[in-house]
C-alpha cells in the first residue's frame, strides 16, 4: 500500500478539507477528518497521525494551532497548510504562524488552481506542494497524486502560499468586471495587470518571482477569476449586480477569504509603501465607499505610465 499507509488527519470539515480527505482516500490511505463539530477529542484523533492537513479558513488557523500546541505534537508529524489567507492580527501567512508554533516539524504548503467542486466531480486538476523540507513535500506528492489530480513540487512555500492568497482579491475585482459586463478586453487587461500587483506584494513578503508565474500564482489567478464556482468571484459579481456585502454573505456557501485579505493587504501595502491600485479599489468597494462603476472609473483615470516599471 502507498507509503506504508500513512495515517492522515485533515483538520477542518469545510468543502476543501473534505475534498483533500477524499483525494487521499482514493489512494486507499487511512484518513480522518476532524472538525469543531465532530464531537471527537482531537488528541485521540491525531494520536497515531503522521500527516496533519490543516484546511481551515484563516480565522481558524490561530485557534487550531493553539489546540495542537496543548497536545504536544510529535516533531515527526508533517504539517500541511492549505489555507489561503492572511492573519488579521499579525498580517502574517499561515506558513509563518505554523512555523513559529512548530519549528521542529516539517511544514508543507499546498496551493493551486483547485476549485473544490470540480475536483469532487473527478475533473482533472493540478496543485503544488511546497516546502523547505523536500522529503516531506515528496511524500505529500505521492500521498495525494492520482489519475485526476497531479501534484507538483516546489521549494518556495511562501510564494506558493501568497499566490493562492493574493489572487482572491483579484477574483473579487474580476467578478465585478464580469458583473458589469465590461467585456473581454477589460477582463484581459485586469488579469494581466493583477499579476504584477501580486508579484510586487508577493516578492516583498518573501516569495520568489518565478513561483507567481506557476500553478499557485498565475494558474490560481486564472481559475478563480474565471469561475462562478469561486466564492470570491461571486462576491465581486454580486456587488456589481447591486447587492450589498451583507446580502451576499448571508447566502454565500463557505468562506470568501478575499474580503479579509483585502483589508490586511491594504495595511501591509501602506506600511511597506507598495503600489496596489486594484486592491485599493476593491478595498474601497468592500467598505461601501464607492460603487463598482466608480472603482472601474478610478482605475482607468490614473496617471498614465509605462507598462513595466
Ligand atoms: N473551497 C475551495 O475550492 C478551496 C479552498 N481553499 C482554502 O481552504 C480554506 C478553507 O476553505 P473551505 O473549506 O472552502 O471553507 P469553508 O468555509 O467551507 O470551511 C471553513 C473551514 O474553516 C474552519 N474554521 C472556520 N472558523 C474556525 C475557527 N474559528 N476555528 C477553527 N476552525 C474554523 C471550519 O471548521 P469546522 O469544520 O470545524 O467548522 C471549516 O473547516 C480557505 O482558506 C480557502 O481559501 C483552498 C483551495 C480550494
Ligand atoms: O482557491 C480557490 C480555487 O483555487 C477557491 O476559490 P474561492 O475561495 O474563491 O471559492
Amino acid at each position: 500500500m502507498l507509503e506504508n499507509a500513512k495515517k492522515i488527519t485533515v483538520i477542518g470539515g469545510g468543502i476543501w478539507g473534505q475534498t483533500l480527505a477524499n483525494l487521499a482516500r482514493r489512494n486507499h490511505l487511512a484518513v480522518r477528518v476532524w472538525s469543531r463539530h465532530s464531537g471527537e477529542d482531537l488528541g485521540n484523533v491525531i494520536a497515531d497521525t503522521e500527516v496533519i492537513i490543516s484546511a481551515v479558513s484563516i480565522k481558524g488557523v490561530a485557534p487550531t494551532i493553539e489546540k495542537l500546541q496543548q497536545l504536544q505534537l510529535n516533531s515527526c508529524t508533517i504539517i500541511v497548510t492549505a489555507t489561503k489567507g492572511l492573519d488579521p492580527i499579525t498580517t502574517r501567512t499561515p506558513f509563518h504562524l505554523w512555523n513559529q508554533a512548530f519549528p521542529d516539524n516539517s511544514l508543507v504548503v499546498l496551493s493551486g488552481p483547485n476549485l473544490a467542486k470540480e475536483i469532487n466531480q473527478g475533473l482533472p486538476a493540478a496543485t503544488v506542494v511546497a516546502s523547505y523540507a523536500p522529503k516531506a513535500a515528496i511524500l505529500l506528492q505521492k500521498l495525494l497524486s492520482g489519475e485526476s489530480f497531479r501534484v507538483y513540487l516546489n521549494s518556495d512555500p511562501l510564494g506558493t502560499e501568497l499566490g493562492g492568497t493574493l489572487k482572491n482579491v483579484m477574483a473579487i475585482a474580476s467578478g465585478v468586471c464580469d458583473g458589469l459586463q465590461l467585456g473581454t478586453n477589460a477582463k484581459s487587461a485586469l488579469l494581466t495587470r493583477a499579476l504584477p500587483e501580486i508579484v510586487r506584494v508577493g516578492t516583498c513578503l518573501g516569495g520568489c518571482q518565478e513561483t507567481f508565474f506557476g500553478l499557485s500564482g498565475l494558474g490560481d489567478l486564472l481559475a478563480t477569476c474565471n469561475s462562478p464556482l469561486s466564492r470570491n468571484y461571486q462576491v465581486g459579481y454580486q456587488l456589481a449586480l447591486g447587492l450589498s456585502l451583507p446580502e451576499i454573505l448571508a447566502k454565500l456557501e463557505g468562506t470568501a477569504e478575499g474580503i479579509n485579505t483585502t483589508e490586511v493587504l491594504m495595511r501591509i501595502a501602506q506600511k511597506k509603501f507598495l503600489y496596489v491600485p486594484i486592491t485599493c479599489q476593491v478595498d474601497r468597494l468592500l467598505r461601501g465607499e464607492i460603487s463598482p462603476q466608480v472603482a472601474v472609473d478610478e482605475l482607468m483615470r490614473r496617471d498614465l505610465k509605462a507598462e513595466f516599471d
